[in-house]
């Protein structure tokens, strides 16, 4: 069936089961099939990609970052490096195959859907590209990075499943249950992995670990292969077993050194062809504060970095012929072709015999080589050279391959600053493997201590890899060593049910990762010309952004793993007081919504409602809804809980919002004007008081001619703090001086910059506020003190945006801002905030725009005017 949907009904599809149930079997079955549809454009055509190397081989593909083009993603800008490397291929691709799915964070599968999108110029879902994925998310869940003091502020944090990215909705997947075991024979042992894949495990595997705790026996001289939670138990078991051997162990050191930005590499650089051309060095640059300065203050700063602790070829390796090892690094990856004899991160193999270098050189490359002499420009002689070892092991792999193996370079770049490097051979002893290494085996002998299972899944993997009870010892079960995903567990519940999947993780990923105190991030808000509140695209920027010690269920309100926040225990929208029915009219603003219609603010699932502002009158209230009467006028204002952002917006005659999202409307205040309170001034006053400028100083803003910059250029004045606008358009310049603007510089002028700055007298100004991103974020950054903020609240010329380094260190921090979690932060001061900006309203300081009124029918129309260049005032639905 799953071959029919996948290669003649060319359908999405994702199909699951248990461990064991053959999905990889499947798979290979499926790209056989492939293999005959697609003739001698197989290898254009089909992708055949898993979540990690060791997964690829057992489909004879590759990992999907490397097909994708995007390595490991340690920042969003890493995935540039796509539209570089990769175009051709995705514009050539017609099947996507994904194995190991559950790898695969909800964010990265989210980017990679929009890419695909962008490079085919194609808005279909991955821009038309069919998906095969396979995978148990009851197994590894993605592994996610903490955010710590010296995280990038756009970090990639690798959070969620993919099933919880809206990206997996919009593919429409036809989602299929494998439901036979094939692995295991034994209906006691399936069912007992059964239970502990269910989350019901912890009798299962005190089961489990009083049939099997015996040792096991040798076959044929074979010794299990042992799978632990953590490095440390790895590399113990390792090297008692290196010392078992007989025969001469042989150490192979490794050699560290770091690369500074701008200073090359003298070697390297001289064996390119070319002209060199100087560049400034770092003492030219900036000033390092760690370590006394400069280039020396540079290189400190990239010695102490966690790289040379956590590379995963440690600094001094030791083997013996006879050790079992894995290779650490893809070195020849697949192709639809050769798929089973590539060698890759994950490979295991047996050293079969040791060649001394200066042989190995002379052998290669004859009298013109030699230790001391390698080839100029021969980057693999090169590195032979570098690396100080004498002895190259030569692996026998399980594939059949058998070649020596030589060192490569193992690197962490360090933003601005340069490269740490270490030069090793890519290979580890692998008697005992992590349990990370193993997903995807199959084990005949296999002894698993349960001890430190720190992830949902990992018990299960372990446990699951073996064929048989015979051939599994089981050891240090302990009480909670078995642990499963909530979320995982609705997933597949849902699935079961013939039901769609959906949580609000999404959702509060994105309203959190704005909403982190003291973050740096940019929020790559996508907005329309005159609103704020968007979310933002995964694909821009993480401002903040959660840890946790489980990763995949981690709740990004209370930053605790273990659950979602949809299950929060603290959570304040927890057991919500009930909706109050709400009659809409008017509606302003469509314009603003235009945005999230044209999926400038992240992609909501369809069908949506668009509307972020409105006003109604309360038609009913539901159970405990107990703030508002009947015919009571009112007005939305977002959270978590509702907004627009969800597509359950205000273009409609009636809708229902949560209690807690409506405001009364005081009297006296038009209808008109309440009906935009919720986004543009609120909008204004919360922004200048997040910011804090204190009177006398200077405030700069780009799109300084929208309505919300008009009225902080009017609440500005009245708090007697100095405004620099920008604008594109100069026949903007003399309106907003009338409003109280005290310099306007238009953003095409070649002098801007240096405008920006002589306007407050050369300090900078204290803050600033950014609609625009792309160059206009570093042209007013620029502008800015030293220390002070840009805050960051949309991003109208597209999700990427421009810094100078320079003003990176100079401390200059960009930050998100949404209306919805500066609402969720004000606690108690809530109603006092909301009614200030309410009496704002009244006295004329924040006010609204007045404009044309179009009845619902005419949405379109209405939408259409709004968007318009050069119309006058506001556009209003109503009905
Ligand atoms: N249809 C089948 N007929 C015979 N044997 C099968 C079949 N499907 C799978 N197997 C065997 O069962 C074992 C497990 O299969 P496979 O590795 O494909 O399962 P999986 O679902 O991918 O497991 P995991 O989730 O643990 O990676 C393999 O030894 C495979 O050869």
């Amino acid at each position: 069936m799953v071959e029919r949907l996948v290669c003649e009904e060319h359908r999405n599809v994702f199909f699951t089961g248990n461990a064991g149930t053959g999905k990889s079997f499947l798979l290979n079955r499926i790209i056989d099939k492939l293999r005959l549809v697609y003739g001698e454009d197989f290898a254009e055509s089909v992708a055949v990609t898993a979540a990690t190397g060791i997964a690829a081989t057992h489909i004879g593909g590759t990992t999907l970052h490397s097909q994708c083009g995007c390595g490991i993603p340690r920042t969003y800008d890493d995935f540039g490096k796509m539209w570089r490397t990769a175009t051709p291929q995705w514009r050539k691709l017609k099947v996507l195959i994904i194995d190991e799915i559950s790898m695969i964070s909800a964010e990265l599968f989210e980017r990679l859907e929009q890419a695909g999108r962008e490079l085919r110029s194609n808005e279909r879902p991955f821009g038309g590209v069919q998906l095969v994925l396979s995978g148990d998310f009851f197994q590894l869940p993605p592994i996610t990075q903490r955010r710590d003091g010296n995280t990038p502020a756009n970090a990639f944090l690798n959070r969620g499943f993919a099933f919880q990215a809206p990206a997996w909705q919009r593919c429409q997947l036809q989602q299929v249950l494998l439901r036979k075991v094939w692995r295991q024979a034994s209906q006691r042992f399936v069912g007992i992995l059964n239970e502990i894949r269910r989350g019901n495990g912890e009798a299962a595997a005190k089961e489990l670990a009083a049939a099997c705790g015996r040792p096991l026996p040798l076959q044929h001289g074979v010794k299990p292969t042992q799978l632990f939670s953590r490095n440390a138990e790895v590399d113990a078991v390792n090297t008692k077993e290196l010392a078992t051997l007989p025969g001469t162990a042989v150490e192979t050191p490794g050699v560290d050194d770091v690369i500074l930005l701008n200073k090359g590499q003298p070697d390297e650089l001289a064996a390119l062809p070319g002209p060199a051309v100087e560049t400034p060095g770092m003492d030219d640059v900036f000033p390092l504060n760690k370590g006394g300065g400069g280039a020396a203050g540079a290189e400190e700063v990239l010695w102490r970095s966690d790289f040379f602790r956590d590379c995963t070829a440690p600094r001094v390796a030791t083997f013996k012929v006879g050790a079992q090892v894995m290779l650490l690094k893809n070195l020849e990856l697949g192709t639809a072709g050769n798929g089973s004899r590539m060698l890759v991160n994950g490979s295991r193999g047996v050293i079969t015999g040791m060649v001394s270098k200066r042989e190995y050189l002379e052998k290669k490359y004859g009298d013109a080589g030699g230790a001391n002499a390698p080839p100029p420009g021969n980057p693999t002689a090169i590195m032979l050279q570098r690396w100080p070892g004498e002895w190259l092991p030569t692996v026998q792999y399980t594939n059949g391959r058998e070649e020596v193996l030589l060192p490569c370079e193992f690197t962490s770049e360090m933003a601005a600053i340069g490269v740490c490097r270490r030069i090793q051979l890519p290979l580890k002893l692998a008697w005992a493997l992590t349990i990370h290494k193993c997903q995807g085996l199959t084990l005949d002998l296999a002894r698993v201590s349960l001890r430190g299972m720190f992830a949902e899944g990992q018990a299960y993997v372990a446990l699951s890899r073996a064929r048989s009870m015979e051939g599994l010892q089981v050891l240090d079960h302990a009480p909670g060593c078995v642990k499963t995903s909530a979320v995982v567990k609705r997933f597949y519940a849902a699935l079961a049910a013939g039901e769609e999947y959906a949580d609000d993780a999404w959702a509060e990923f994105m309203a959190a990762h704005h909403s982190d105190a003291g973050g740096t991030g940019g929020g790559g808000a996508h907005v329309g010309a005159d609103g704020n509140d968007g979310g933002s695209q995964p694909g821009a920027y993480g401002g903040g952004g959660a840890s946790g010690a489980s990763p995949g269920n981690i709740c990004y309100k209370c930053r605790q793993s273990g659950h979602w926040a949809r299950d929060c225990p603290g959570s304040s929208q927890q057991g919500s007081a009930g909706n109050a029915g709400r009659r809409t009219t008017p509606q302003a603003n469509p314009g603003r919504d235009v945005s999230l219609i044209q999926g400038r603010m992240g992609r909501p699932p369809l069908p949506l409602t668009p509307g972020a502002e409105g006003l109604g009158t309360v038609e009913a209230c539901g159970p405990g809804a107990e703030r508002f009467a009947v015919g009571q006028r009112v007005v939305p204002v977002p959270s978590a809980a509702w907004s627009a952002f969800d597509g359950r917006g205000t273009w409609q005659s009636f809708m229902t919002a949560p209690e807690a999202n409506l405001e009364a409307v005081p009297d006296g205040i038009s209808d008109q004007d309440a009906a935009q309170y919720a986004v543009n001034p609120l909008t204004a006053y919360a922004m200048l008081s997040v910011l804090e400028v204190p009177a006398g100083e200077w405030l700069a803003q780009t799109a300084a001619g929208s309505v919300l910059g008009r009225l902080v250029i009017a609440l500005a004045a009245a708090r007697g703090v100095r405004t620099v606008n920008l604008v594109r358009r100069a026949e903007q310049r003399s309106e907003l001086l009338a409003l109280g603007a005290d310099e306007v510089v238009e953003t095409g002028d070649a002098d801007a910059a240096e405008r920006l700055r002589a306007c407050t007298g050369g300090r900078g100004s204290f803050a600033a506020l950014d609609a625009v991103g792309g160059s206009t974020t570093q042209l007013v950054t620029s502008g800015v003190r030293p220390g002070g903020t840009v805050l960051v609240y949309g991003a109208l010329s597209g999700p990427t945006l421009t810094l100078n380094t320079f003003d990176i260190f100079l401390r200059k921090r960009l930050e998100a801002f949404t209306l919805r979690a500066w609402l969720a932060g004000l606690g108690e001061r809530r109603a006092q905030e909301l009614a200030t900006v309410w009496a704002l309203v009244a006295d004329g300081t924040l006010r609204p725009y007045s404009g044309r009124v179009f009845p619902l029918e005419q949405a379109r129309k209405a939408a259409q005017e709004s968007v318009r260049q050069g119309r006058g005032g506001k556009v209003f639905l109503a009905g």
